[in-house]
């Protein structure tokens, strides 16, 4: 099996935890933000998080880095355009990326100018490479909620244009959904799709709320519905298509190993599951590894991956003629 030449979805992918390590050496110098070395092995190696994370929070320090290098449009736009050339080169044919703009306003832009550049370098491999994509907005659940409203709004001048969906990410406690429901019903009412990340540190309970308070269409992670009855019956019932992110998810603990993760069972049981990358750079790993790895550990067949593929492409909050575009690439 050639995992590199099969053509790839990825559904769940990080901006700012997906840069290159050179282009941060390259930025920092162009922008003198000091850099601990100029050696591309030792950024790597700041960037990756280690196997032996003791959780989630721990992983979400490393994009501690590439954030502040992306505080300029230029900046924003190569990150944006790199992340879809080295998607496209191992054949990823629609890839949906998210960030998070609030966390871009460190140097004065604005809101406009942060997601615009996302979406122009986008735009620019669109042209360049066979890959199709769409951008998904995400609010970091821990910060102050004053300007979320305002992210939306920013957005929305994008709708449908490059930007498609509504996502809150970062550390998961319990019940947060309560307090996101007037900013997820907001986003709705704009045209905004809804995916959301729970159940990756979080109980199943936390991906029921998801679904039944903000109207999430798909879950970022979901593995936690395992052993919680109800989210895992709603989820069913409801078709809401998982984002499994297997590297990320043993690196945070959310599995112990690859053995132990639900992604097999899950989809034989019919839930709809896809595979996604996460962060490129911080879990180390590209879709042709996560592809390879569930494949080999789960003894898929070709049938089965694309089958996955399929559901990647039914779920994408991707245009009719784009997915029209992907089902072309089934055997
Ligand atoms: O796997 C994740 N779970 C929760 N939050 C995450 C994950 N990967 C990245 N993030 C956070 C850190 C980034 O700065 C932010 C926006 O991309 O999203
Ligand atoms: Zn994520």
């Amino acid at each position: 099996m050639n995992h590199f030449n099969l053509p790839k979805i990825d559904l769940h992918c990080h901006l700012d935890g997906s840069v290159r390590p050179r282009t941060i050496i390259e930025l920092a110098h162009q922008q003198e933000v000091s850099l601990p070395s100029d050696n591309v092995d030792d950024i790597r190696a700041l960037m990756v998080a280690p196997p032996t994370c003791p959780n989630l929070d721990e992983y979400l320090k490393r994009f501690e880095l590439p954030l502040s290098v992306m505080q300029t449009e230029a900046a924003i736009k190569r990150i944006s355009f790199e992340l879809f050339e080295d998607a496209a080169l191992e054949n990823v044919k629609y890839l949906e990326v998210r960030f998070g703009p609030l966390l871009h306003l460190q140097q004065g832009l604005t809101l406009d100018q942060v997601i615009g550049s996302a979406v122009a370098g986008m735009k620019e491999a669109e042209q360049q490479y066979d890959i199709r994509g769409n951008y998904i907005l995400s609010i970091l659940r821990t910060m102050p909620k004053d300007r979320i409203d305002e992210v939306i709004d920013a957005g929305a001048r994008y709708l449908n244009q490059g930007v498609v969906a509504f996502d809150l990410a970062g550390s998961e406690l319990p019940g947060f959904s309560q307090e996101f429901i007037a900013y997820a019903d907001y986003a709705r009412q704009l045209g905004y799709r809804v995916t959301i990340h729970a159940g990756e540190q979080g109980s199943g309970q936390n991906v029921f709320d998801a679904v039944s308070l903000l109207g999430a269409e798909r879950i970022g992670h979901g593995i936690h519905i395992k052993g919680h009855p109800q989210a895992y019956q709603l989820v069913k019932a409801q078709s809401v298509a998982l984002e499994t992110c297997p590297s990320s998810n043993i690196q945070t603990k959310a599995v112990d190993d690859l053995a132990s993760h639900p992604v097999k069972a899950f989809h034989k049981d019919g839930v709809l599951i896809t595979i996604n990358t996460d962060n490129r750079t911080v879990s180390d790993t590209t879709m042709t590894d996560e592809v390879r790895k569930v494949m080999e550990e789960f003894n898929l067949s070709e049938d089965e991956y694309f089958e996955i593929y399929r559901v990647s492409v039914d779920n994408a909050f991707a245009s009719d003629e784009v997915k029209a575009h992907l089902l072309k690439y089934l055997p």
